[in-house]
């Protein structure tokens, strides 16, 4: 019973304070009595504790510390509402991070240094990216950020004269899946798990995409996606023949629509980290989950061989994920590779984001030693992340 009673009047009275709450207003507090006896935030601290602790080692405390703190948000800036928008997310203090660092940006080591100890079945073709990764960048996606260290919040958007929401709030690593996309002028797009949108929106952003493929299992999410899209985008802009929305099971696509997209972004459904840290709601550490999340790696394995698939030869494919966990990370990437030669046919190159992810050096934490693709590491003083990201170029 004791639990049921206010904490603060039990307080007063062991300190012998006596109570200044009359007694016909005290309430016994509600969160008492419905408090999960294990809850799933403590059931993933657990089990990150455990896994992130061998993991990242001497990292882990640092990140555990920043995951568990406020998350800092990056705004990316819509090219489809009014200019204005970019005075005044400069006048609140913040600056485009995609433009300062590819401006500022110096690339230290080298491709080569990094790919040292790739296995040779995912042999890495790194001079491509490296050579390219600079004009390659779109100069159309912005996102402001506020310098290392300040935890100051943007206000949130206002919508223009047409009604056109200026600015969207994301992590901003979460940008970094769609930068390293590379989507050119013309190409045809599919993002496989869309929803709710964000990285639609940074892909639409570049106002390159001839026709883009929008695709979400669950039919409420896109709804959600859509209300996005409505918000962000002029609807002349998203009419049925450009962007096309869909809610299917996206491990079906390589059935339905086979080696066609130039880009394909797989940003699949993960343990979603920081969200399992601190909200309950549905949270994929309850205990009713616990099927559900010991078989997210095989979820994500044939969604990222669906979207290998859908590729066209000479297209590439972004795998992404805002988890730690190297089982839905690496092992994902390793074992889908090996399983489209070996079931498919296809060859893929897993492609070295080092010189994508230097030019961010000094807005992201970027983990060492990531074998195949790039992992964004929260740091109290720049908390993004974590995000994961593996770029794969479909050889045949
Ligand atoms: C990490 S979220 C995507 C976030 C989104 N890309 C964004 O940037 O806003 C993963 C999404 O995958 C969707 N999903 C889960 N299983 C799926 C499946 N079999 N096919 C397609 N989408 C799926 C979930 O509904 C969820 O919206």
């Amino acid at each position: 019973m004791a639990a049921l009673i206010d904490t603060r009047i039990l307080l007063q009275k062991f300190r012998g304070i006596p109570s200044i709450i009359p007694r016909r207003n005290r309430v016994k507090a509600k969160w008492a009595a419905t408090r999960p006896k294990f809850p799933a935030t403590g059931l993933a601290l657990q089990n990150f504790d455990m896994n992130y602790g061998t993991q990242l080692g001497e990292l882990w405390p640092s990140v555990r510390v920043s995951m568990l703190s406020e998350q800092k948000y990056g705004a990316l800036v819509n090219n489809f509402a009014a200019p204005e928008v970019m005075r005044d997310l400069e006048m609140q203090g913040a600056r485009d991070f995609v433009y300062i660092d590819v401006s500022s940006g110096e690339e230290s080591g080298t491709a080569q240094e990094h790919s040292q100890g790739l296995p040779s079945s995912v042999l890495t073709s790194s001079e491509t990216l490296e050579d390219t990764v600079r004009p390659a960048l779109s100069p159309n996606i912005k996102c402001f950020l506020f310098p290392r260290g300040d935890i100051s919040r943007f206000r949130p958007a206002r919508p223009d004269s047409c009604g056109t929401l200026g600015y969207y709030l994301l992590d901003a690593a979460s940008v970094l899946p769609v930068l390293a996309l590379d989507v050119q002028e013309g190409h045809t797009v599919l993002d496989l798990c869309a929803a709710p949108g964000g990285k639609t929106l940074a892909l639409l952003q570049t106002l390159a995409i001839r026709r883009l493929a929008v695709n979400d299992a669950s039919v409420s999410r896109t709804a959600r996606l859509r209300r996005v899209l409505q918000s962000y985008v002029p609807k002349e802009l998203w009419t049925e023949d450009r962007v096309r929305i869909t809610s299917f099971d996206g491990r079906k696509w390589g059935e339905l629509e086979r080696d066609t997209f130039d880009r394909v972004l797989v940003d699949v459904p993960c343990t979603t980290d920081r969200h399992s840290l601190l909200e309950e709601d549905n949270n994929i550490f309850k205990r009713i989950r616990t099927k559900e999340r010991q078989k997210l790696p095989l979820l994500q394995t044939q969604l990222l061989l669906a979207g290998i698939q859908a590729a066209r030869p000479g297209g590439d494919v972004v795998y992404s994920t805002c988890t730690l966990s190297q089982l839905q990370n690496e092992c994902v990437v390793e074992h889908a590779v090996h399983l489209a030669q070996e079931e498919m046919g296809i060859t893929v190159h897993v492609q070295d984001l080092g010189p994508l992810t230097r030019l961010f050096r000094d807005t992201f934490r970027f983990a060492p030693s990531i074998r195949l693709g790039e992992l964004v590491l929260p740091h109290l003083t720049a908390n993004f992340g974590p995000i994961y990201l593996c770029k794969l170029h479909r050889v045949s």
